[in-house]
């Protein structure tokens, strides 16, 4: 099977990668994977920044084509925080529980038609030869006022999506694919896969 290497150490991220690109016959390989040590500082002040960072990293590193992914959570009401911020948003632990009991409680006297918000995803592609390129993709939604769902990380179970009418944590892998940032963002990679990562 033909792999493809993402600079996560994120295994919720690679989940969802690996919906995107399973149907495609593509296999994913992680940071666990290729490079265990690997920790890139994420020092840029915009998700594509940071995506650079984290794909030239470990392109150089292993001398071949990578994707990486930043991303994150913009809240309208706390003026687009914790955006880049997400992943530590409560503490450098990263928990996802702590990072969403932080956003409940700020959000705590803020009404429903004020708790607009979006997920975004920049993605970086990165190789030893070619000028590195990104791309974007958002998925709109709300946030809600308690925890449902079981599947997906990080904020989905507190984001609520007005298209499926469903929290994100409540949509399968594929489900989620199918309207995520992320999904959004590898849309406009995937036609062109294989010319860009396995050029005979
Ligand atoms: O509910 C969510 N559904 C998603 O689909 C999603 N995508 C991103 N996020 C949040 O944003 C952080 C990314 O930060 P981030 O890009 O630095 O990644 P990370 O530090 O987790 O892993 P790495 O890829 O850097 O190794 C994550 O940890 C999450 O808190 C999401 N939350
Ligand atoms: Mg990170």
């Amino acid at each position: 099977m033909k792999k493809i290497i993402i600079a996560t150490q994120n295994k919720g991220k690679a989940k969802d990668f690996e919906a995107l690109f399973g149907p495609l016959g593509y296999e994913i390989l992680t940071l666990h994977d290729v490079a265990e040590d690997m920790d890139v500082e994420e020092t840029g002040s915009t998700f594509e920044e940071n995506a650079l960072l984290k794909a030239t990293a470990l392109a150089n590193h292993l001398q071949t084509i990578v994707i990486a992914d930043d991303s994150g959570l913009e809240i309208d009401a706390l003026d687009g925080r914790p955006g880049i911020y997400s992943a530590r948003y409560a503490g450098e632990a990263k928990s996802d529980e702590a990072n969403m009991e932080k956003v409940l409680k700020e959000l705590e006297n803020v009404k429903e038609s004020d708790r607009t918000a979006r997920f975004v995803c920049a993605i970086a592609v990165a190789s030893p030869s070619n000028e590195p390129f990104t791309m974007r993709g958002t998925c709109e939604g709300i946030i809600a006022t308690e925890r449902k769902g079981e599947n997906g990380f990080g904020y989905d179970p507190i984001f609520f999506v007005p298209a499926e009418n469903k929290m994100m944590a409540e949509l399968t892998t594929e489900q989620k694919g199918a309207i995520s940032h992320r999904g959004n963002a590898l849309k406009k990679l995937a036609s062109n896969l294989d010319d860009l990562f396995f050029k005979a």
